[in-house]
């Protein structure tokens, strides 16, 4: 089935809804390219992990002026991906992490007190916390700077002056957001000169910017600790010329960290908060769980016990929790664009020919949301993950007319994905938000522990409740965002009631 469609009209859910109605495999066109969309999780693998295909970069070349150029997240596969890609590795590995633990801890008390003091009554924008909570983290995980963003609300201080390298968290995240869904979504808007919103974002763009620019500042004069993300960088040698990456290289490794980080962590724990104000059973349940570890705020412990490493492991329920929240709303929803330049392209030991130059898309929203995956797909029902090997597809007899017109391109000579896909013997994944295949997320393990601790430490004190100007559940559907990332417009408004009112 061929679809035709514009970019302006693109929705993670939109993917989706054709999943069902077109089968796990159909193609669409998007201006000149032919893509095929592609939810077979079998399917997936192929393509996610094939070596001869390499990432959509017409698309990623979108996001390069907003990141001074480009970097790890939208380069290329290529020599210096690869360099890159190893030589920042190890400033996400497991002992790293446990360091970052403290950051997170301590972030999420700051988050606390923030709730503390803005008390029940007026609703807030969780978004916007978390957004900075993963902006804070970040910059002290990857480049021992405090950006202060967290300190900077707080302090009232939304427009105040630039103690630190932030004091406008918004609008630098919207630098990231606006002109990148403008460039992507209406790729004319540049044009406008007149129009004030566009001339405000580049503005923005010029203080984002700066920003990137202090940071790399900061790091060239410190002496960041061993195998943080700063230190790895640094020694990291361009793998032409055998020496350190110039500044102009390093700028957009440095913005492609934040603008990966910030909001697919931030707004997925928005989405966790929102399912649970939305099921208080689910609620109910992990605040069970976070009672019997001693961490909930009870009338007999108004003070639970701080977080520790080790509970992560043990709240098995939160961690449930999470892996719905990231199946129902993965933030990369979008999910995965690859192409193949040189080579056409045999998926399934031949059957379905790929053209070069068709682009691959496999859609995380649809991977994770089509019924064809997924029981109840539409139901947050984080009890699923309490079973092993939920992530892994399940091997249901797909309708075969589904594959039908796609048997009948096949012709001799092409490349086989058997001579390709040396490791594609494993079971293949239905649930992949961080990605498969060697383009995955390096920043998954920061991701793995800012989520849980943030929202343990959270839950732990207040219950949220959704603000009555959101709308119900269908307000908020209204309001969601699909630029690269799943997002809401104008943020979530929320009660943050305590669990125990320190007052009495
Ligand atoms: C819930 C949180 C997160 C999710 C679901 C997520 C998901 C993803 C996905 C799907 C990709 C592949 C994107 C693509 O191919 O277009 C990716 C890549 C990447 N992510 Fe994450 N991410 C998360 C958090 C983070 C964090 C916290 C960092 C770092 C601070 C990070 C850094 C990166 C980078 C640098 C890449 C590019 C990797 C490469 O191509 O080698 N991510 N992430």
């Amino acid at each position: 089935m061929l679809l035709s469609v514009a970019p302006c009209c693109w929705s993670t859910r939109q993917a989706t809804e054709w999943a069902e109605e077109f089968g796990p495999i159909y193609k669409v066109r998007f201006l000149f390219y032919h893509a095929i969309v592609i939810t077979d999780p079998l399917l997936a693998r192929y393509v996610l992990r094939s070596k001869l295909l390499d990432k959509f970069r017409f698309l990623y070349s979108f996001l390069d002026p907003f990141l001074a150029g480009p970097n790890l997240l939208t380069g290329n596969t290529d020599e210096h991906w690869r360099a890159v890609r190893k030589g920042v590795a190890p400033a996400f590995s497991a002992a790293n992490m446990r360091a970052a633990f403290t950051h997170v801890v301590e972030r999420s008390e700051k988050l606390v007190a923030i709730l503390d003091g803005h008390g029940p009554r007026t609703p807030i924008n969780v978004d916007n916390l978390l957004l900075r909570e993963s902006m804070d983290i970040i910059g002290r995980v990857g480049f021992e700077y405090e950006m202060g963003a967290l300190e900077s609300l707080a302090a009232g201080d939304d427009a105040g002056p630039g103690r630190n390298a932030v004091h406008r968290v918004e609008e630098p995240l919207s630098v990231l957001r606006t002109p990148v869904v403008h460039r992507v979504e209406e790729p004319l808007s540049v044009l406008r000169v007149w129009d004030a919103g566009v001339r405000h974002g580049r503005s923005l763009l010029e203080q984002w910017k700066e920003v990137v620019r202090k940071l790399l500042g900061h790091i060239q004069r410190i002496d960041p600790g061993d195998n943080t993300f700063a230190n790895l960088l640094m020694a990291t040698r361009d793998p032409k010329t055998g020496k350190q990456l110039s500044d102009a290289q390093m700028l957009p490794e440095i913005a492609a960290l934040f603008f990966a980080g910030i909001d697919t962590t931030g707004h997925t724990g928005t989405w966790a908060l929102f399912l649970l104000a939305q099921h208080p059973e689910v609620e109910a349940r992990l605040a069970a769980e976070l009672d019997a570890a001693k961490l909930l705020a009870t009338p007999a412990r108004p003070r639970p016990h701080q977080l520790q490493w080790a509970d992560l492991g043990r709240l098995t329920y939160l961690q449930a929790v999470i892996k719905e929240v990231l199946r129902m709303y993965p933030p990369v929803g979008l999910g995965q664009i690859r192409i193949s330049h040189r080579h056409d392209l045999h998926l399934a030991g031949g059957r379905i020919r790929v053209p070069r130059g068709t682009a691959l898309w496999v859609p995380h929203h649809g991977m994770h949301n089509v019924s064809f995956n997924w029981d109840r797909p539409h139901d947050f029902l984080p009890e699923r993950w309490l079973a092993p090997g939920t992530e892994l597809a399940q091997q249901r007899p797909m309708p075969q007319e589904w594959y039908a017109g796609w048997d009948a391109q096949l012709s001799a000579g092409q490349l086989s994905v058997a001579a390709d896909d040396a490791d594609g013997q494993d079971a293949p994944k239905r649930w992949f938000p961080f990605a498969e295949g060697p383009r995955s997320c390096v920043g998954k393990s920061l991701a793995q522990v800012t989520l849980p601790a943030t929202l343990a430490i959270l839950l732990s004190h207040f219950t949220f409740r959704l603000a009555d100007e959101m709308g119900g559940a269908e307000g908020v559907r209204a309001r969601e965002t699909y630029s690269l990332v799943t997002g809401i417009k104008g943020g979530m408004m929320m009660h943050a009631v305590p669990r125990v009112d320190l007052q009495d």
